[in-house]
């Protein structure tokens, strides 16, 4: 059988749960941006740019890869930047045939230069908005819908959550929490979780990526976590063989069809997985855990959805009915209403795969 071409998963119809804006700017994007408020960076010329955040990200630490977003950060202060870089987000990733993102980033991180969170979460919906419209004429349609996230390390999360809850209605579609994860336990920011399920909100957690089993089992069974931001370190509690035995946390998230945001290339660069073939998305799937593929950080990792897929093509044999699949897991696990999903899946999702199997 003949691998499928990135190309041709370019023109598929892709959903994305997982990607932070401020991991996804075009490297000349911020090159012009950092002109302009005298931000200093490693390199000022695109190309060069551009590797060096992946060079920089592969660093085997998830620590050493959050260092990289102090560049990215730097540059996202004010309303006209946030608001491009959020436009161009959208474009981006319709252009890579993107028909539904949730698009996350952590309003507390953009107020060096005097916003309001409020300023930060209305610029960055404006540019979604202008970005979605734009591709709209250019003929792809996206829908995008906004986390805002939390720091873990901070203490703003009631803060942030009450904030996601107030922009509910123009386009925040849930809540995460991110940032180092050894040492910052979930729990830290119960308050916040247990707020947002009061308020029937829905949110995920960065779980059981730079850390285990116990992150996990906290951010689902304390703190009531919709989704797993990666969720990769589940396999933790999977004894491999020729049927493998599910320990007890393990069997719940399959159960409760818990879906997990996986991040291939994300993984390999910090070290939550040795490389994309050894993968443990290729047991979760085997084992119909809820898997869902993800970006994560687009400029970080060097890649896009359709990347994403075509190396799990490359490295796992994948055919396009496990790519529904993956859609349609996506989609299912999408903080959009049900309606809404459903449509997406019937009528766009479904028609393009059905010619393409
Ligand atoms: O993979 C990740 N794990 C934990 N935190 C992350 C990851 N990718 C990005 N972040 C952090 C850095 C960003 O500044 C922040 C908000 O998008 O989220
Ligand atoms: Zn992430």
């Amino acid at each position: 059988m003949v691998a499928i071409a990135l190309d041709d998963i370019v023109k598929a119809p892709k959903a994305l749960l997982h990607d932070h804006l401020d991991g996804g700017l075009r490297p000349a994007t911020i090159v012009d941006l950092a002109g302009a408020v005298g931000h200093q960076l490693p390199h000022t010329d695109p190309d060069e740019l551009g590797r060096w955040f992946v060079a920089a990200a592969d660093s085997g630490s998830l620590e050493r890869y959050l260092e990289t977003f102090a560049h990215t950060v730097a540059v996202m202060q004010t309303a006209p930047a946030l608001h491009r870089v959020a436009a161009e987000c959208a474009l981006d990733l319709a252009a890579d045939g993107v028909v539904y993102a949730e698009v996350r980033f952590a309003p507390e991180q953009h107020l060096s230069r005097g916003l309001t969170l409020d300023q930060v979460v209305e610029a960055v919906l404006a540019g979604f908005a202008d970005g979605a419209a734009q591709a709209a004429e250019a003929g792809r349609q996206i829908r995008i819908g906004t986390l805002l996230t939390a720091m873990r390390h901070a203490a703003r999360s009631q803060e942030i959550a009450e904030l996601a809850v107030r922009y509910r209605d123009a386009g925040v579609v849930g809540f995460d929490i991110a940032g180092a994860e050894a040492g910052f336990p979930p729990t830290r920011h119960l308050d916040a979780f247990e707020y947002l399920q009061r308020e029937n909100f829905h949110f995920t957690i960065h779980a059981g990526e730079a850390f285990g089993l116990p992150s996990i089992w906290q951010a689902i069974q304390w703190c009531g976590a919709d989704r797993l931001g990666h969720g990769v370190r589940i396999v933790d509690d999977v004894t491999p063989g020729s049927s493998p035995v599910l320990g007890r946390l393990a069997a719940y998230v399959r159960d409760k069809r818990i879906p997990l945001e996986l991040c291939p290339s994300s993984n390999v660069q910090t070290g939550a997985a040795t490389s994309i073939a050894e993968h443990p998305i290729g047991l979760l799937r085997d084992l119909r855990f809820r898997v869902t593929v993800n970006t994560d950080n687009r400029l970080m990792s060097g890649t896009s959805m359709s990347r994403e897929m075509a190396l799990l093509v490359e490295a796992f044999g994948y055919g396009w009915a496990e790519l529904q699949w993956f859609t349609i897991n996506a989609m299912k696990s999408a903080f959009i209403p049900f309606d809404e999903r459903l449509a997406i899946i019937n009528e766009v999702i479904k028609p393009a795969y059905a010619k393409l199997i």
